[in-house]
């Protein structure tokens, strides 16, 4: 399968330039800036793109890619950052922009009248169609490259985001393209295949953006269209076959998206009677979780499924514990043992093979797949776990979903026929109520805050706003307040309602309730759930905070 590969120097939307070219069908595979591109990185890529960065090319830490990339005779394509780094790289400058370029801007660009002698070949015709309005995307697409005509000048309203600017252009490169500002825009070399924009080409708000990558991915690289769900299913048919053989499969299953997905799809492209689904009531779960889990996994047509209830074992491993990061260790690490120590009771052959539903943002998230500037955020309960790392360096971890984001993965799902319930679920993590009662964790606090965030819920759903928002719970602070009730002074906990859009879960905004819905929903929580004497609505977007609060 043809690919594309994009080096991320850390820019806000590098995820979205992924996303763009794997709506357009084509595999994108994002690694750090600074990664070493080895042999088998390059395995099936036909171009690479450099992403946006936060930082200067000029900075002692603006990342500098591998200097091979400028010798494979690849296609390459410069994103902001990435085309002043592919300058600077190439003996040309970059320097402060006196005003910074922010937001919408007009961008000219004029084809030149040989655009077949440029950037060797037809791949520069190919490239300028894509700004060419009256070229739809099909057309660029299409199995013959679409051509801008040779002379053609076109005006797109381009999105900006850069204090920086070329100031002399590397070893033979030409401007085609200049910003209002007068600012280079576009990039092309003379005799290699290499493009720059100044501009983000991967935002919704930029004009063409979209027909841009595509003139890159299709024309100028020449892929052919081959990623789809469909097309994933037999991918995963053919490598899993391949490396599990006949061994059992078990499958931690949570009753999420992700893990039901996962199981789903094991189940389908494996035989059923080699998956066994394992689901542990950690006593962190929400309120009747357990029993809707069930019905839903059952439903999924599994022969072997083993509910573990350990709720106990999860609170003597959180007890006294208030750090989060230790918490989420702790929690982690039992959910190795106890799989270990049920997989020995269930009389499992030691060739079996371990699948969680980890996403490719989890991944990235836990600062796992990705180069050394990658920061730990907070180790998602799946990936950062010592006993979890070692199982995956000896081979013997199975995550089929690891290379999908969030949103592909419900699309699969409804592929492989999942309840239109279970598929639009927010998302649950796997520390669960652990990370959501900040400070110790007790029985006593998990059964007010399951309650507390039942009514919220169920409020949501029933005013119809559970589905506009990506994901939404509570958190029980470890904060208590003075108030009155019935005349009477009361001193209970403070609960925080957290509820937010995204397309990921990478950045995320806070969703805009109507005061209406808040108010009425907090004075429904602080009157069912006596514990509770205040709540909060948590206006924080992602970044600076995170989705979670631990
Ligand atoms: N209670 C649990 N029992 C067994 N496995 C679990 C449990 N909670 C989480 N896991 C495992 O950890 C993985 C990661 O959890 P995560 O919450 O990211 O995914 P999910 O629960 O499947 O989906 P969602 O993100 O929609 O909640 C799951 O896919 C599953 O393999
Ligand atoms: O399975 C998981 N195990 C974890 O340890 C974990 N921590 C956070 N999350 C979920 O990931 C998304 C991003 O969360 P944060 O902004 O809090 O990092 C949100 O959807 C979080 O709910 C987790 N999922
Ligand atoms: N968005 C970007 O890639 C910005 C690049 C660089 N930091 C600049 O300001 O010009
Ligand atoms: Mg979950």
């Amino acid at each position: 399968m043809d690919k594309i590969l994009i080096l991320d120097f850390g820019s806000q939307t590098t995820q979205l330039i992924g996303r763009r070219i794997r709506e357009l069908g084509v595999y994108a595979e994002i690694i750090p800036g600074d990664a070493a591109v080895t042999d088998e990185t390059l395995a099936d890529v036909k171009g690479i793109i450099l992403s946006g960065s936060p930082e200067s090319v000029y900075s002692p830490d603006g990342e500098v890619p591998d200097q091979r990339i400028y010798s494979l005779g690849l296609p390459l394509l410069g994103i902001c950052y990435g085309i002043q780094r592919m300058t600077v790289d190439n003996g040309g400058t970059v320097e402060a922009l006196p005003e910074r370029e922010y937001g919408s801007l007009e961008v000219n660009l004029t084809v030149p009248d040989d655009p077949g002698k440029l950037a060797g070949g037809d791949a520069a015709a190919a490239f300028f169609s894509g700004f060419d309005g009256t070229v739809p995307l099909d057309a660029i697409r299409g199995s013959t490259a679409a051509k801008s005509k040779p002379g053609a000048s076109f005006s797109i309203n381009s999105w900006m985001s850069h204090g920086d600017t070329i100031t002399k252009l590397g070893r033979g490169f030409r401007q085609f393209g200049t910003s209002l500002h007068g600012a280079p825009a576009v990039l092309v070399h003379e005799e290699r295949p290499w493009f720059g924009v100044q501009f983000h080409p991967e935002v919704t708000h930029n004009e063409r953006g979209t027909e841009i990558i595509a003139g890159f991915v299709f024309g100028v690289c020449g892929c052919k269209p081959g990623w789809s769900m469909e097309q994933y299913i037999e991918e995963v048919r053919a490598s899993l076959g391949q490396r599990v053989g006949a061994n059992p499969v078990l499958l931690l299953i949570s009753g999420g998206v992700d893990s039901t997905v996962a199981g789903a799809l094991l189940l389908k492209t494996l035989n059923p009677d080699q998956v066994h689904l394992m689901y542990m009531d950690t006593g962190l779960m929400r309120k009747n979780e357990t029993e809707t889990v069930r019905v839903n996994l059952e439903r999924l047509g599994a022969k072997h499924l083993h509910i573990i209830h350990c709720e106990n074992e999860f609170l003597s491993a959180l007890k006294g514990l208030t750090d989060p990061e230790a918490k989420r260790k702790a929690i982690g690490d039992l959910f190795i043992t106890i799989q270990e120590r049920e997989v020995t009771r269930l009389g499992l052959p030691d060739s079996y093979f371990l699948a969680q539903g980890t996403l490719y943002t989890d991944l990235i998230e836990s600062g796992k797949g990705i180069g050394k500037k990658a920061h730990l955020i907070k180790s998602h309960h799946n990936v950062g776990s010592p006993l979890v790392d070692a199982k995956r360096k000896a081979g013997r971890i199975i995550e089929p979903l690891d290379r999908l984001y969030k949103d592909e993965v419900r699309s699969l799902g409804r592929i492989l026929g999942i309840d239109e319930d279970v598929v639009r679920r927010h998302p649950f993590p796997g520390p669960g109520l652990g990370v959501r009662i900040l400070g110790e964790v007790t029985k006593e606090k998990c059964d007010i805050l399951r309650d507390a965030d039942a009514i919220y819920i169920e409020e949501l759903k029933k005013r119809g706003l559970y589905d506009e928002i990506w994901q939404a719970f509570a958190v029980l602070l470890p904060i208590r307040s003075v108030g009155v009730a019935g005349d009477v002074r009361k001193y209970s906990w403070v609960l925080a309602l957290r509820a937010i859009t995204s397309d990921d879960g990478m950045t995320a905004d806070v969703y805009p309730f109507s005061m209406k819905d808040l108010l009425e929903i907090s004075t429904l929580i602080t009157n069912t759930v006596t514990d509770i004497g205040r709540v909060t609505y948590d206006i924080s977007s992602k970044p600076p905070a995170t989705i979670e609060w631990e």
